[in-house]
């Protein structure tokens, strides 16, 4: 199924559908635009491209924008990616150099999605588990939670989150476990945060997929690896679910099983759009 299809935009309580912003068409690219489109253009997820230097580091002074993984490339037609670019050029001076922080379960996306938002934004990504396991000197999480415990690695996930929070102009993928804490939202607050809900299935079948080695929580000795994942998903996101709830803006992928990342450029859209009416607010 195209995930664009069943991608909507929520706000996190009402769940009901954002007006469209004036000049700001909805979040669908005609087909025959797409189709028309020839060259392909990559925007680059790559890890090793430096960023510019980060305001008011504070206790992740000297840190530069770490990727949290290796070369990803999305590839965007020349129509898409100026598409792109102009929607981000409608977008930035709201945001007016404000953080935005995406928040959701496991496997949400944060990290896939956030890494092109901040490539199409022209901000610096941040994974905010990579910077625990950076400041920790432990290179996993679950090694972090193996060595120490998981209340060390929310002290510390806290630290990363309040550092951050003195810094401008970056998308943050925040862990999934992040919203628990309220002090937390004091800090995410400072900029915007985004709920990314995708259903539970979906997000089952993609971490079973790469498997929950690198997902502590998840993680289990034997057992079909989906059926695992869903049954711990379920029960967190029942406690979760509240504190998600508290994001600026949700942005929800209902009714698919859209392990299909295919239509990226779609999701963006959507995301930008949100963080369009969200920071225009
Ligand atoms: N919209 C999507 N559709 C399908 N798969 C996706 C989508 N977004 C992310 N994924 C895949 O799901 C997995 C988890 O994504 P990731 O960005 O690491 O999530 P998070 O950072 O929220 O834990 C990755 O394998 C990624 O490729
Ligand atoms: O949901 C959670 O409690 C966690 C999510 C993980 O991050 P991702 O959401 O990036 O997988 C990581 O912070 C840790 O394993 C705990």
């Amino acid at each position: 199924m195209d995930a664009g299809t069943c991608l909507r935009a929520a706000t996190p309580r009402a769940g009901a559908g954002h007006r469209t912003p004036q000049g700001f068409p909805p979040a669908r690219v005609p087909a025959a635009r797409l189709a028309a489109a020839q060259r392909p253009l990559a925007l680059g997820l790559d890890s090793r491209r430096s960023t510019g230097p980060i305001r008011g580091a504070g206790g992740l002074k000297g840190l530069r924008c770490r990727k949290s993984s290796g070369t990803e490339k999305v590839h965007y037609s020349a129509d898409e990616a100026l598409i792109l670019k102009q929607k981000a050029e409608d977008v930035l001076p709201y945001l007016n150099d404000r953080c935005v922080y995406l928040v959701g379960m496991m496997g949400s996306g944060k990290t896939t999605v956030g890494k092109i938002i901040a490539e199409v934004l022209g901000y610096s990504f941040f994974d905010s588990d990579k910077l625990v396991e950076h400041t920790v000197g432990i290179p996993s999480v679950a090694e972090i939670f193996q060595v120490h415990s998981e209340a060390f690695f929310r002290d510390n996930e806290s630290e990363v989150l309040r550092d951050l929070s003195s810094m401008h102009r970056l998308i943050v993928a925040t862990g999934g476990g992040a919203v628990i804490r309220p002090i937390n939202w004091n800090y995410m607050k400072k900029g915007l945060t985004i709920w990314l809900d995708v259903p539970l299935d979906a997000l089952a079948r993609r971490i079973a997929a790469v498997g929950t080695a690198s997902r502590p929580l998840l993680h289990q000795e034997s057992g079909d690896p989906y059926t695992k994942a869903y049954a711990k998903l379920t029960a967190l996101m029942e406690k979760r679910m509240d504190s998600y709830a508290n994001a600026d803006a949700r942005v929800s992928l209902e009714g698919t099983f859209s392990t299909e990342f295919k239509t990226p450029l779609y999701i963006i859209l959507v995301f930008i759009w949100m963080l369009y009416t969200t920071a225009k607010a």
